[in-house]
């Protein structure tokens, strides 16, 4: 028995000295030292090696001349800041970096991002490292090829104008309602109320009210929207590698849980409903409706759980792009009393006064300049400013550059939203540069990434611009409101997509005609 006092003390004993806990004592003689040295040969060979392979992938692109050991940018990933990621894209139209030893190609020019969208055969989206264990490895947006287009093919039907003609009711009432709420509360106290979270409610409740109906009782749309911050807080480009307890990845996939539950029964009451001979009320009755159609193309038979799949891929990509959108819209509007302005003039004239009257896609068509500033706002502060993909073979990007197989590949928007040659003056908020057919915006519609581009272009993108142009037109029938400027309004927090990090703060008021 080893009886000396380093390995017979316990360390929580008394006044025992430091030198007495139970440190394993290495001999440096003999087996050990010979032990010792082999372990440091190999992590030193590891390390060299590390280096070795990102240098040969990196090649001549900027970045980094070495990697941090193991963990790489790991630390600036876990905080990002637009600042920093500008100055990454503004370092070249391709640079390299690494996070736990993913190779990682940053690609910020419109010709490159565009490369990366439309090349099917050399990348697939791969959005974030989580992602295919937040909405399953089995959902829909990870098919790729022949089964990506049939699948999405389907989908179609469901974001028709006809479709939409659905939805608008149901996106007016809970707009109304959630707009009435935001009213009240300033009422109480007339302080400015930041609109981050509470516009992010009503947006999740707008899309289960469309995607759902009635089939997802309030209660479940407030459990969903409160669970799903878990979600939105997990999507950082590079997530801890296992989803233990406690980790982010582990709490969205328990939100999702959640989710899934309640849109699971949502597709099952749906079919019911629809095979009763009801009429459709939603995005789930539409697709059901449309299945059962004799003239319908393409696969008929989707369980609960996969129809429940699909809303939720929907729910994924519109909750946190969505909300940025919207949130930046009522910032823009109320940063630019110009504009404000004209808008309200436009609405005065489109709904000739009668600011109760139910919304309609054609009084949404009438109304070009706010369509426009919406556009706009989503050029100036693109919600979604990248897009992970994944190189699936050697991807020959340009005549001296293949980016390596299994590496990340990440189209940023911004760059080509900002380009002076097609927006002159890109930081500033211009919706008039939108108005002239001929001009330089709309003449370039290839610079216009807000929602991506090929084969993975965003479905919901009508959906989506009709949405914040309604949820706007809905404020400015109910209410004026100003911006409480602060000295973090201009800054831009990202947590998935982009948000003022003030949580743009307004001063609501009742409108008083
Ligand atoms: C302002 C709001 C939105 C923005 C900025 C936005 C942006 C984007 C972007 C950038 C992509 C990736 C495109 C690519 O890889 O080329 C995308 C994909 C997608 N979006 Fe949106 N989106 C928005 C709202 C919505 C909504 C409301 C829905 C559904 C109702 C939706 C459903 C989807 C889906 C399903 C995909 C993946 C499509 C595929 O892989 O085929 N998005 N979106």
């Amino acid at each position: 028995m080893d009886r000396s006092a380093s390995a017979s003390i316990p360390s929580s004993t008394a006044g025992a000295p430091l030198y007495s806990f139970p440190i394993p004592s290495f001999s440096l003689q003999g087996k050990n030292l010979s032990s010792l040295f082999t372990a440091l040969v190999i992590i030193v060979s590891l390390l060299v090696l590390e280096q070795a392979v990102y240098r040969y992938k990196k090649k001549h692109l900027p970045g980094a001349k070495w990697t941090i050991p193991l963990i790489g940018k790991f630390a600036d990933s876990m905080s990002p800041s637009l600042e920093g990621y500008i100055k990454q894209w503004n370092s070249g139209d391709l640079s390299a970096v690494s996070v736990f030893n993913i190779f990682i190609v940053m690609a910020s020019s419109n010709e490159y991002a565009r490369k990366i969208l439309n090349s099917p055969t050399y990348a697939e989206p791969c959005l974030v490292h989580s992602m295919k264990q937040i909405l399953r490895a089995d959902n829909w947006v990870f098919l790729a090829g022949k089964a990506h287009v049939d699948y999405r093919r389907g989908l179609n039907a469901l974001f028709t104008r006809k479709a939409l003609g659905i939805y608008i009711d149901i996106q007016e009432s809970i707009c109304r309602k959630h707009l009435s709420r935001w009213l009240a509360t300033t009422e109480k106290t007339p302080a400015p109320i930041p609109i981050m979270m509470i516009a992010r409610h009503l947006n999740m409740e707008t899309s289960l009210g469309v995607f759902c109906g009635p089939y997802i009782p309030e209660e479940a749309a407030n459990e969903i929207n409160t669970k799903y911050w878990d979600i939105t807080l997990s999507l950082e480009l590079v997530n801890f590698p296992l989803a233990l307890p406690g980790t982010k990845v582990y709490k969205a996939i328990q939100a999702r849980k959640v989710a899934m539950y309640w849109l699971e029964q949502a597709a099952h009451k749906s079919k019911i409903a629809m095979a009763e001979g009801g009429e459709p009320a939603c995005m789930l009755d539409e697709w059901v409706t449309t299945l059962k159609d004799p003239n319908y193309k393409g696969r008929r038979e989707f369980s609960d759980l996969e129809m429940a799949m699909v809303i939720f891929s929907f729910l994924f990509a519109s909750q946190d792009a969505m909300s940025s959108g919207l949130i930046y819209g009522f910032q823009h509007l109320a940063d630019h009393p110009e504009v404000y302005s004209k808008v309200k003039e436009e609405q005065d004239r489109v709904r000739q006064g009668n600011f109760s009257k139910p919304l309609t896609l054609e009084m949404l068509d009438q109304m070009t300049y706010l369509q426009a500033a919406v556009k706009e706002s989503m050029r100036v502060m693109p919600p979604v400013l990248m897009v992970p993909y994944k190189a699936t073979r050697a991807f020959p990007i340009t005549d001296n550059y293949n980016v390596p197989a299994g590496s990340m590949i990440i189209p940023s928007f911004y760059n080509s939203l900002h380009d002076p040659e097609v927006y002159p003056d890109p930081k500033s908020f211009l919706p008039e540069r939108w108005l002239d057919p001929e001009g330089s915006a709309n003449a370039n519609p290839k610079n216009y990434l807000v929602f991506g581009a090929g084969p993975h272009r965003c479905i919901g993108l009508e959906y989506a611009q009709t949405n914040i142009c309604l949820v706007l037109a809905t404020a400015i029938a109910m209410m004026d409101w100003e911006h409480d400027v602060t000295p973090k309004s201009k800054l831009v927090e990202i947590i998935a997509t982009v948000f003022p990090k003030d949580g743009c703060r307004l001063f609501l008021k009742r409108r008083a005609d």
